[in-house]
């Protein structure tokens, strides 16, 4: 016999359960990148996945880690509301980071943490992370969520990728740049709510929206986890909002300075989130970027704020 369409409904959303608690299916970033190693009280050490092409580790591998360790030292009460970075050295892909906690203050309702991650005995980065207990207020407010199309009417950057190779008339340098693009195992998932300009010919305004999500499965229960992968998610592709109007430019040197996240709601950094990046300036061989992160349903879960160093190239100077 047959069966109704809403049983048919509910076997595929039981199967697709079963299919996500399977343990292969469990997002890399939470089985491997923020599972950091104990090897002391309040000393830790993380291992690298991607690495960007700079070769220089990528800075939300850094933050999240960081944020990791700097959360397994306050108790389950306490919440992440928000933290502040600088990048002080690349990170060097070829050994591992130890991550040191300095246990900076423990407040009635507020806690703060230093973290100060280490490579070849020298600081790499500095950390400093705050926890809150949640407390009722009548204040509340946020800005409204843009409006866009979902994530399901949308492709992935994979997708738009090949779909622009399938064009006969692609360059070949631009080719090889977008299959390097496409052999990367970045641990996101990006839907752009306007396609990029693969071909970078067109000036536009320093502002970029896109669907956001760590590839596999998190699960619900440990929402500073989740703060965790948007803290490693929110560094991904925030810095080059900056050289949006600047198409004839190429940045021979960039990477981020400084990072800062606040958390204002809960979020599953394992469903897609959009992520609006704008930058109100640059100057001075460096840029400022703004992100907000929204949930699905419109509520705001996470801004952050960061600034880079940019230092660009005019590509279409005469070589003479
Ligand atoms: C920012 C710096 C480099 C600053 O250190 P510094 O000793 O002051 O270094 P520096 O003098 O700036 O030199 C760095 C480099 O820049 C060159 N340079 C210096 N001045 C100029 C110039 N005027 N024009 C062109 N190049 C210049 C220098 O010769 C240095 O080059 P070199 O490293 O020697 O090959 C340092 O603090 C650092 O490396 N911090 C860590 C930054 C980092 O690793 N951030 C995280 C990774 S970036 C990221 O993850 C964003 C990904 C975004 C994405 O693509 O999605």
């Amino acid at each position: 016999m047959a069966e109704s369409g809403a049983e048919l409904k509910r076997e595929v959303i039981d199967a697709a359960a079963r299919f996500a608690d399977t343990p292969d299916l469990r997002s890399v970033l939470v089985t491997s990148v923020l599972n950091l190693e104990k090897l002391e009280y309040d000393l830790y050490r993380g291992k690298h996945h991607w690495v960007p092409r700079s070769q220089r580790l990528f800075g939300g591998q850094i933050v999240g880690q960081a944020l990791v360790a700097a959360a397994r030292s306050v108790t389950d009460q306490l919440h992440v509301h928000s933290l502040h970075c600088y990048f002080l050295r690349a990170g060097d892909p070829k050994v591992p980071v130890l991550y040191q906690v300095d246990r900076t203050r423990d407040g009635r309702s507020f806690c703060v943490r230093s973290v100060k991650a280490i490579q070849h005995g020298q600081p790499i980065l500095t950390c400093q992370a705050s926890f809150h207990m949640s407390q009722p207020s009548p204040l509340e407010h946020q800005f409204t969520m843009p409006s866009v199309p979902p994530p399901d009417a949308l492709l992935t950057v994979e997708e738009l990728i090949q779909r622009h190779l399938s064009d006969p008339n692609v360059a070949d340098v631009t080719k090889q740049g977008l299959n390097k693009i496409l052999a990367e195992e970045v641990p996101i998932e990006i839907k752009p709510v306007n396609p990029p300009d693969f071909r970078r010919h067109v000036v536009m305004e320093p502002k970029k929206l896109f669907w956001v999500r760590a590839k596999g499965h998190i699960g619900e229960e440990d929402m500073k986890l989740h703060c965790c992968v948007a803290a490693y998610v929110s560094d991904y592709s925030l810095l080059p909002t900056a050289l949006l109007p600047y198409p004839k430019y190429r940045a021979q040197f960039s990477a981020s300075l400084d990072h800062a996240m606040w958390f204002h709601n809960t979020f599953r950094a394992d469903q897609w989130m959009l992520y609006e990046c704008e930058s109100p300036w640059a100057g001075g061989s460096r840029g400022l970027v703004q992100g907000r992160m929204w949930r699905q349903d419109g509520v705001l879960a996470v801004s952050c704020a960061q600034e880079g160093v940019l230092r660009a190239k005019n590509t279409t100077q005469s070589k003479l």
